[in-house]
């Protein structure tokens, strides 16, 4: 299989980093428009080959990218000081604007995976601008966020995160929605067990654990300036499913078509991916405050599309 990463920042290093060790790819090409750097990540990424499986890491342009399985999209302008959120993403639409076109020339038969930001709505411009079927352009959506709220419930609850089951639906970000009625751990529901879960009455305020997934996210940015590690992981789990068709439910950013009765803007919701990209969706029945959340989010992003031009 062959993979292509386009915007070889923070993000798409770490992206390229994961999938290497992890051997996802049998060739792997990294774009960015700044050549000079991207040709210096690759020439530090390669003299670890040896200590790896063996897999072709190379700089590239988008012409190098015939016969690409799965194109990752980081690229995106960095969030200038004291700019709005709307400012960022009509940068984000012109550098796509370009970018998508360019990718369909090379890479007709590909899948894209939409990491840029906002993500749902950078996916759902990228399958408008592709003019994919919807199973074929997916955004990380909730994939990190709910990998943290697992991460944090699971440490709460002295369990192996990988036997809890807990979902972070809706817009990646400030408007997205914990499913604290389905969360569960060998199919025993938290909501069983105490009915207040997540709500400011529970006693154990589990609902701290789902702050600290969003203050985590600013936390880093405060600390570091950036996160890479978690999404290049997140993302590569992504691909890996895509890769090795393995039929795996994620909460990945896809066009909602109806379900909730939401339509025409891309949100995280359980979807099952393999080799065709998103493969159908698992309906999950939702509280009437988290219908209630999921509804807004929706609004959320339908506002943003409807002020942004492309
Ligand atoms: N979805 C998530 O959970 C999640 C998490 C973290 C970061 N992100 C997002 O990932 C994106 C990348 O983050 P980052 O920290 O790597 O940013 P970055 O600025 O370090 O990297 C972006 C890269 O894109 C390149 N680029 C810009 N325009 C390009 C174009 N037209 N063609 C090719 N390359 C181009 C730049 O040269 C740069 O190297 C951001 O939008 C960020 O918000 C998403
Ligand atoms: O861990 C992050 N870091 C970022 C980041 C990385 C480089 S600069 C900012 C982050 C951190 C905090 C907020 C935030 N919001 C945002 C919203 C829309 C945009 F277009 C861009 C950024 N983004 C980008 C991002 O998506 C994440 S995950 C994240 C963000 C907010 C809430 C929960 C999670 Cl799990």
């Amino acid at each position: 299989m062959k993979g292509a990463i386009v915007g070889a920042g923070a993000v798409g290093m770490a992206i390229a980093y994961s999938m290497l060790i992890q051997n996802t790819f049998d060739e792997l090409v990294l774009v960015d428009i700044d050549r000079r750097k991207v040709e210096g990540e690759v020439m530090d990424l390669v003299h670890g080959i040896p200590f790896v499986e063996p897999s072709v890491v190379r700089a590239g342009t988008l012409a190098d990218c015939g016969g690409v399985d799965v194109v990752v999209i980081t690229a995106g302008a960095r969030q200038r000081e004291g700019e709005s959120r709307l400012s960022l993403v009509q940068r984000n639409v012109e550098i796509f604007r370009g970018l998508i076109g360019e990718i369909m020339e090379h890479c007709p038969n590909a899948i894209l995976l939409v990491v840029s930001n906002p993500v749902d709505v950078m996916t759902y411009v990228a399958m408008k601008l592709a003019g994919l079927p919807p199973s074929r352009v997916i955004g990380s959506g909730t994939v990190l966020d709910t990998a943290r709220f697992r991460y944090l419930l699971a440490e709460r609850l002295r369990v192996d995160p990988r036997s809890l089951h807990a979902y972070i639906i809706g817009e990646h970000g400030d408007s997205e929605v914990p499913v604290w009625s389905r969360a569960n751990v060998a199919g025993a529901f938290l909501s069983e067990i105490e009915p207040a879960v997540g709500t400011p009455d529970d006693p154990a305020k589990m609902f701290e654990v789902f702050e600290h997934v969003k203050n985590a996210a600013y936390e880093i940015i405060e600390r570091k300036g950036a996160t890479s590690w978690a999404i290049g992981l997140a993302t590569t789990q992504i691909a890996r499913a895509i890769t090795r068709n393995q039929n795996r439910v994620l909460p990945v950013s896809v066009l909602m078509s109806g379900l909730h009765g939401i339509e025409e803007v891309c949100l995280a919701y359980p979807a099952v991916l393999n080799r065709q990209g998103i493969d159908r969706l698992v309906k999950f029945s939702l509280s009437p405050a988290e219908e209630e959340q999921l509804q807004r989010s929706a609004r959320v992003m339908r506002q943003t599309l409807d002020e942004i031009q492309f």
